[in-house]
């Protein structure tokens, strides 16, 4: 490993946009496909290898892949306490997955079992003494339509009260071309005021002004991706507004908008117009598995492709927890874990 290697590995990190099961490893993937040889699932078919692209439809082809790989509580519970472990091994401090819970008749997994699945790996990972504090937010695949999103709410305010604060918020995910937003709002605006924060997949491919302008009315608390929100992209000025004076952060995650050709290139990436705005943003990974990516590297080309020094990259690093969903104390807790590694990272 060079230096900047390391530098972007030791910085202390936090990832606000994970999604379950787009971020699982070759590694592990491959224990999957040992447990279930008969799929005859390969590789090529789980991950977007370097130098690859492929269409948004591919793309979400690959997670039906996984899922078939995914299907048991035994498989959950392996997939999340090895993603938590990579993302620790990374220099990942606070984590908030999201995932989108599943039943599968074939082997009797419930939506409560499996989102009580993975609150088991993220508190064997904390007994195990893993230094990374993780957070969960409960998932709605707009392809499943509002009954099934007014259910993810439901259950999530259950796990809300009863999970010691790991549950914090709700994701609105899923193809982002298919059902329309506004099918979504009644559910959204039940975990707001139940409590519930909310991160939503926003313009995250054209034409979808009316759209996201409705949902930044309720207003979300972060937007995953809003990669068509500016004018320049086809989005506008009136939505852009809304962001800035709500002071919403955006979750960036570089190599996904490439690989799923949502940006033609690193150099065009919306990235630059957020960061020149002053605005805040978070540096994510989305899927580290299906895009074959890690935390680190994703910091090590923002700073690159941008030109931004180390200590830049620290100050956003450092920046991002303000963005995070847990309560004020964990903030507190995770600024004086930046200060005390200062010294160490900048040695
Ligand atoms: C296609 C592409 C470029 C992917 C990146 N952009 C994404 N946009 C919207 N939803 C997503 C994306 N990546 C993952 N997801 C959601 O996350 C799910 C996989 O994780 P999980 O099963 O919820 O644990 C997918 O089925 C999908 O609902
Ligand atoms: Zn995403």
């Amino acid at each position: 490993m060079d230096d900047e290697c390391v530098f972007y590995r030791e910085l202390p990190k936090v990832e606000l946009h994970a999604h379950l099961n787009g971020s699982v490893s070759f590694q592990t993937m491959e224990k999957l496909m040992n447990r279930k040889p008969h799929l005859n699932i390969e590789h090529s078919m789980t991950a977007i290898g370097k130098g690859q692209r492929r269409t948004l439809d591919e793309c979400f082809e690959v997670f039906k892949v996984i899922h078939k790989l995914v299907d048991t509580e035994e498989d959950i519970l392996m997939v999340s306490k090895d993603v938590i472990r990579e993302f620790a091994e990374d220099g990942v401090k606070y984590l908030e997955l999201r995932s989108t819970p599943r039943e599968e008749q074939r082997t009797g997994l419930t939506k409560t079992n499996y989102i009580d699945t993975i609150i088991k790996a993220i508190q064997q990972c904390k007994s195990e003494g893993l230094d990374i504090d993780v957070r969960l937010l409960v998932a709605i695949d707009r392809r499943n339509g509002m009954e099934v999103a007014m259910e993810t709410v439901k259950l999530a305010e259950e796990f809300m009260l009863s999970s010691d604060g790991l549950v914090v918020g709700i994701d609105l995910s899923g193809d982002p071309t298919v059902g329309h937003g506004k099918y979504f709002l009644p559910a959204l605006e039940r975990a707001k005021n139940g409590g519930l924060k909310l991160s939503l997949h926003l313009s995250e491919v054209q034409s979808q002004l009316e759209e996201s302008e409705l949902l930044l009315n309720l207003p979300p608390d972060r937007i995953g991706h809003g990669t068509f929100l500016h004018p320049e992209m086809g989005g506008s000025q009136s939505l852009v507004d809304k962001v800035v004076k709500n002071g919403i952060p955006l979750e960036l995650c570089l190599t996904s908008n490439i690989k799923g050709q949502t940006v033609p290139m690193f150099s065009l990436h919306h990235f630059k117009y957020w960061y020149q705005l002053g605005h805040p943003t978070v540096i994510c990974t989305d899927d580290k598995g299906v895009f074959c990516t890690d935390l680190s590297q994703e910091y090590q080309l923002v700073a690159s492709t941008f030109g931004l020094s180390q200590k830049e990259m620290w100050k956003l690093s450092q920046q991002a927890i303000d963005c995070i969903f847990a309560e004020e104390a964990v903030k507190q807790q995770l600024k004086k874990k930046w200060q005390d590694l200062h010294p160490q990272v900048f040695k």
